[in-house]
């Protein structure tokens, strides 16, 4: 059969890449070949080894000779193993019975293996690979190229890392994973299996990868998601686990279909959690189901986690594993504990019961029929299952405050006629930025693709941010675009126009709106029922009501979250604007952080909170990020004499001491780089956020006129500050208001229906807000 790259396209001619036109003489150069080395030789390494030494042969654009690193061990007969495979021509040890082809080379040397490929192809046990890479780097070709073929990934101090990222990192060459329902005994026996290579950029690369890996027993295809691939591969074998305590516990077929469908929801949304690129399409090829499905029935971690539960979890699984498979490793076990580290640190536990139980059991922490007590580990609010009931949902929501960068100041005059309204400015706009006082985002992040094009950078560059606003947006976009009926407004990436305010409100809306403080808006309640999701199946608006019942509470806490570290950015530049008198302290410090940023005073402790009274209080206490910040500034000066008093005799905060005293500019090379990743990341919530609420309107009904009527009203009486707000959402659905900036003419009568059902909850939600204020 023939291989594939992207949507099973048909390979070129096997030969074409050095296809020779006789006309040209440089073409009589015979062409460069491919030299592939395999790194590592368990049973998967052996039989890769094999399939690419059969295409080696056959293929003249790659060299005949296939290396193969071997982990070097003396069999019980006192032998090598490498001499054995390269005399006998089988891994007697891994892969017994099987010819791995006369031109694979077994090698012990790892240096000498990989020195001369420029195609390097690593599939040993994941835990080894950091001390493989520190054992070739530098000392492979320029050109290489890898792929790797393991399941499983580490987890670092900075979070967690796919083994092809560790391997790109550290050797300094792009990597492309190939993952699928490969059991190797079967593919060893050429019993027919598909398999996925995921690609970053190069598709001509992939195309190459799949050259030399395809048979005819052996079918490939290359989907641009690396990360995706990958982390199917490794997370398929903590279900795997759980697939196996299902087996042990002898709980039969629907419960083992269960585990596997629990298994994938939560492996898709821990992949999209950590990477918004994941694409949903990459769940449905051999690396996503099709590997799932397999090693849920016939794999090793299923085997051993089986043992595992017949024996009441006496046995370890070490043990089990050195007994019963002689050599070869385990990775379920280990990535449920890495898997495990990283929900712990973000906080993610309740939301992946499953992923959570396994580790649990396996550290013997629970007893394997947790496994099947699920119910008691079924968080409210859970990714990977349905909303339990609206009793569940929390009635508060805590959005304690905004970054500053959301503040806008900058008065409209109101002109209204039946259903018109124009808006003109009665003073120049002012925004608060959270960089300097040029207000960073309009000039740094003017253009909201190019914000969004950094964040996917930062995203691609391995640095993993869990984004949870593009995480939601998706899913429910995910979920309207499914349906046949309904075709959701297609979001348009436009102008930075959010206000992150509105989500607040917003939010507050949809879970009050059956209170009374919403019926006291002008008795809208009733005239606007049927909003959000009316235009969607019974099901769908439950499943819709969930999602963004959950985002609301995510969300909220990642609002929250970024408040610190955007604070101490502020605090840490004021102070050095003023830091010699800061520095002679008498007081006039605290006046300084005041006059500049006044929304702080939502959040900072006073000074008297310190336990020494005269001591300037400076850091925002309790977050991490925030003391980070201070942290490496502090670093920058590390070796700056400490003053432990200011001129006056006073005290201020260390950490602040050393920050004032050292290079002042190394701190603001430091502050930039802080608060423009900041502003990346504001920015990037910012622009989800509008992408989110437009959808989630675009499943609203269209307004009657007495609704339109009524919103009228509702805007006439908004405080003159939020009609900024009102312009923007204007704005945003009509690129055309755009071009006068200081005049925007509206008839509501035109409207979509996506920018009155905003301009609705908006108003309504300042007038909320303002209700609860007055009680
Ligand atoms: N076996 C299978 O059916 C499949 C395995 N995989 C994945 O491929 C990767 C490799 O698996 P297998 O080839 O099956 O390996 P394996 O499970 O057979 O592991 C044994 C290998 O580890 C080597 N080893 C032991 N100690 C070592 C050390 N200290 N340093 C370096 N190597 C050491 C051994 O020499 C041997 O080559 C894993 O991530 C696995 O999940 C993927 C698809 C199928
Ligand atoms: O990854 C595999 C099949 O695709 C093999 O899984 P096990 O390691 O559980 O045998």
């Amino acid at each position: 059969m023939a291989p594939s790259v992207e949507s099973q396209q048909q390979q070129p001619p096997v030969e074409a890449e050095n296809t020779v036109n006789s006309t040209r003489v440089e073409d009589e150069v015979p062409p460069i070949k491919s030299k592939v080395t395999v790194v590592g030789s368990g049973n998967w390494g052996s039989v890769a080894a094999k399939l690419i030494a059969s295409n080696a042969r056959r293929l003249s654009s790659f060299h005949d000779e296939v290396r193969m690193w071997v982990f070097e061990e003396t069999l019980p007969t006192g032998e090598k193993l490498s001499e054995v495979i390269n005399r006998t021509n089988e891994n007697v040890k891994y892969l017994p019975g099987i010819k791995l082809g006369e031109n694979v080379v077994a090698d012990p040397d790892l240096e000498n293996a990989v020195r001369d490929a420029n195609m390097l192809v690593f599939v040993t046990p994941h835990q080894f690979m950091e001390g493989i890479c520190r054992q070739i780097v530098g000392k492979i070709r320029e050109d290489a190229e890898a792929i790797s073929l393991i399941k499983g990934m580490e987890v670092k101090k900075e979070g967690p890392c796919m083994i092809s990222t560790l391997i790109s990192e550290q050797l300094g060459i792009n990597c492309c994973v190939l993952m699928g329902a490969n059991i190797a005994n079967e593919i060893a026996v050429e019993k027919f299996s598909e398999a996925t290579v995921g690609y970053r950029k190069h598709k001509e690369i992939a195309e190459k990868w799949v050259h030399i890996f395809n048979t005819s027993y052996f079918m490939v295809s290359a989907v641009q998601d690396v990360e995706g691939v990958e982390l199917c591969g490794t997370l398929k074998n903590v279900v795997a686990i759980a697939a196996g305590f299902v087996d042990g516990l002898e709980m039969g077929n629907n419960t083992k279909a269960a585990i596997m469908r629990i298994g994938l929801r939560e492996m898709k949304a821990f992949s999209k959690l950590l990477f918004p690129s994941v694409k949903d399409t990459t769940f449905f090829e051999s690396c996503g189901v099709a590997d799932l499905i397999t090693t849920c029935l016939g794999g090793r971690n299923r085997k051993c986690a089986e043992a595992f539960a017949r024996n009441g979890g006496k046995r370890s699984f070490d043990e089990l594993e050195a007994e019963m498979l002689q050599g070869q490793k385990l990775q379920g076990v280990s990535t449920a504990k890495e898997v495990y580290e990283v929900l712990s640190h973000r906080g993610w536990l309740e939301l992946f019961p499953l992923f959570s139980t396994v580790h649990e059991i396996c550290i013997g922490r629970l007893p394997p029929s947790a496994i099947v007590q699920y119910s008691e580990h079924t968080p409210k609010f859970s990714l990977v299952g349905e909303l339990i009931s609206e009793n569940d949902i929390p009635t508060t929501t805590h959005v304690t405050s905004v970054p500053v960068g959301f503040l806008y100041i900058g008065p409209w005059r109101l002109e209204k006629q039946r259903f018109k309204f124009k808006f003109s400015r009665t003073s120049k706009k002012t925004r608060i930025g959270i960089g300097d006082n040029q207000n960073p985002r309009n000039s740094r992040l003017k253009n909201s693709m190019e914000t969004s094009r950094d964040m996917a950078a930062a995203i691609e560059t391995g640095n993993i941010v869990p984004d949870f606003f593009g995480f939601y947006t998706s899913e429910v976009a995910e979920l309207l675009c499914h349906d046949n009926d309904f075709v959701p407004f297609s979001p348009q990436i436009s102008g930075l126009t959010g206000n992150l305010h509105e989500l607040d409100r917003e939010k507050s809306i949809s879970k009050n709106s059956c209170t009374k403080k919403e019926n006291s808006i002008s008795g809208s309640a009733s005239l606007y029922s049927n909003g959000i999701g009316s235009l969607l199946p019974e099901f769908k608006k439950e499943r819709l009501k969930s999602l963004l019942c959950q985002c609301v509470l995510t969300l909220g806490q990642e609002v929250n979250e970024m408040i610190n570290p955007v604070l101490s950015i502020c605090r840490i530049r004021s102070c050095l604007r003023y830091k010699n008198s800061l520095l002679s302290f008498d007081g006039s410090g605290c006046e300084v952080d005041r006059v500049e940023h006044p929304q702080k005073k939502l959040k900072v402790l006073p000074p008297s909170l310190d336990s020494e009274s005269e001591r300037v209080h400076l850091a925002v206490p309790g977050k991490e990020v925030s003391n980070d910040v201070m942290k490496e500034c502090t670093q920058c000066h590390k070796n700056t004499p400490q003053l432990r008093v200011g001129s006056d005799g006073t005290k201020i905060d260390d950490d602040l001491r050393y920050i004032l005293e050292g290079d002042s500019t190394k701190v603001e090379e430091l502050m930039k780089k802080y608060s423009d990743e900041l502003s990346t990341m504001i920015c990037h919530m910012e622009q989800k956020l509008e992408e989110l609420l437009d959808i989630v309107m675009s499943t609203c009904r269209s307004m009657t006129l007495a609704n339109k009527q009524q919103l009228r009203e509702l805007i006439q009486s908004l405080p003159p500050g939020n009609l900024d707000r009102v312009v923007e959402i204007i704005r945003r659905r009509n690129p055309s208001k755009n071009t006068s900036s200081d005049e925007v003419r509206v008839d509501l009568g035109d409207e979509d229906i996506v920018t009155l059902w905003r301009l609705y909850y908006y108003v309504t939600a300042v007038e909320n807000a303002r209700t609860l204020c007055e009680d």
